[in-house]
């Protein structure tokens, strides 16, 4: 039997393991695994560095570059996860324009513990008192997107179980 993973988007805040489970995930299904936070334009990295998050108009084309590398792997048969905060529903409907079938990995947690995992890492632009503002813009998944909720506080290896046994379950064409 194969099985056809959709692309996948591991979303959520700042801090909430998007990078390590969306690698985890990806060594486990085979899958390319590509971290939006080295697609950001220079300017937004040096921006969050001075300790200023993003808005919209700076978000837009840093999600056009992501929704275009979906798109065009796809094009090619490929399905790739990548980590992108995804944060606003307006964000996801950009991130789907070019591939509808795409499947958002939500990370929830509170900001208690994502604070406490923030304060025990160093990050290449993202400074931890921008996660108040992260915690401001995330909009939650809405019932009718595509997407699973999975809960941070789990190991890594019982969150990537729990994402394929519920990608299998919902999401998957067993062929
Ligand atoms: N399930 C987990 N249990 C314990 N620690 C975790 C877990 N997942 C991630 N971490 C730790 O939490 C910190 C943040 O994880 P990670 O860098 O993957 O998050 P991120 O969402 O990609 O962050 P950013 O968007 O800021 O780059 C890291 O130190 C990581 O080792
Ligand atoms: O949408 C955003 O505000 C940004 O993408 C941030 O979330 C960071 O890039 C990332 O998460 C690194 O910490």
């Amino acid at each position: 039997m194969q099985t056809s993973y959709p692309p996948l988007i591991v979303m959520g805040v700042s801090g909430s393991g998007k990078s390590t489970i969306g690698e985890a995930l990806g060594q486990k299904l085979g899958m390319p695994f590509i971290d939006g936070d080295d697609l950001h334009p220079r300017a937004n990295k040096e921006k969050m560095a001075a300790g200023h998050p993003l808005n919209d108009e700076d978000r837009a084309p840093w999600l056009e570059i992501i929704a275009d590398r979906i798109g065009a792997e796809l094009a090619e048969g490929t399905s790739i996860i990548v980590a992108c905060s995804a944060l606003k529903r307006s964000y996801r409907e950009l991130l789907i324009a070019h591939a509808p079938s795409v499947v958002f990995v939500h990370l929830v947690g509170t900001q208690k513990v994502i604070a406490e995992r923030q304060s025990h890492r160093h990050h290449e632009y993202m400074p931890n008192s921008l996660l108040d503002s992260q915690f401001a813009t995330l909009e939650d998944l809405a019932s009718d997107e595509r997407g699973i909720l999975v809960d941070l506080t789990q190991t890594p290896d019982q969150m990537v179980s729990y994402i394929i046994t519920t990608l299998d379950e919902n999401f998957v064409d067993h062929q």
